[in-house]
């Protein structure tokens, strides 16, 4: 389902959930300044999944393009030699369990809108007040085999 790994993706790009390594000096890297930087997205600040998705159909070349492109400016996963090798199953991971959680539960938050500030001070990117919210299980629970509750 390329637009739900791509709505993983760009979840990724804006609340990346550590910083980066760079050896052998060991210096920790907040990648948020890279993933946020204003010469290198468009609208940095924006969630928007479709960044990731090809406009159109690209020949080889400029699919290679692209990818060495996102190399140097996207990094939750790290880069290139010591870059993390669980990317692919993270990511597919996520794409199972999102899936899952939308499609049999409805979500309950407390107010109308969730509020995304972030805590400052940190090299992590956290919310400033976590996320509190109740499942609803769907009645026809669309994939009861599942889903126990
Ligand atoms: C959202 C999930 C994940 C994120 C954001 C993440 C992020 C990272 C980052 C930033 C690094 C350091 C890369 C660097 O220093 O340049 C790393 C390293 C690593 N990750 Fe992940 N990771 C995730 C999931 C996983 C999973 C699922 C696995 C294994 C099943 C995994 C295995 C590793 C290993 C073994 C390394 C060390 C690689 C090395 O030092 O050469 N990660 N990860």
């Amino acid at each position: 389902m390329p637009y739900l790994q791509a709505v993983v993706k760009e979840a990724l790009r804006l609340h990346p959930p550590g910083p980066l390594v760079i050896r052998p000096s060991v210096t920790g890297l907040c990648c948020k300044p890279v993933m946020r930087d204003p010469y290198l997205w468009e609208d940095p600040e924006e969630f928007k999944p479709e960044r990731f998705l090809p406009a159109s159909p690209r020949s080889g070349g400029q699919e290679d393009e692209m990818i060495k492109e996102e190399v140097l400016k996207y990094i939750p996963f790290g880069s290139r030699r010591r870059g993390c090798p669980g990317s692919n199953l993270a990511y597919l991971s996520a794409g199972i369990a999102i899936g899952v959680m939308v499609q049999c539960f409805d979500w309950k938050i407390e107010g109308d809108k969730v509020n995304m500030e972030e805590a400052r001070g940190t090299m992590m990117v956290a919310m400033a007040h976590p996320l509190k919210c109740t499942p609803l299980l769907r009645y026809p629970n669309p994939l009861p085999s599942l889903v126990f509750v």
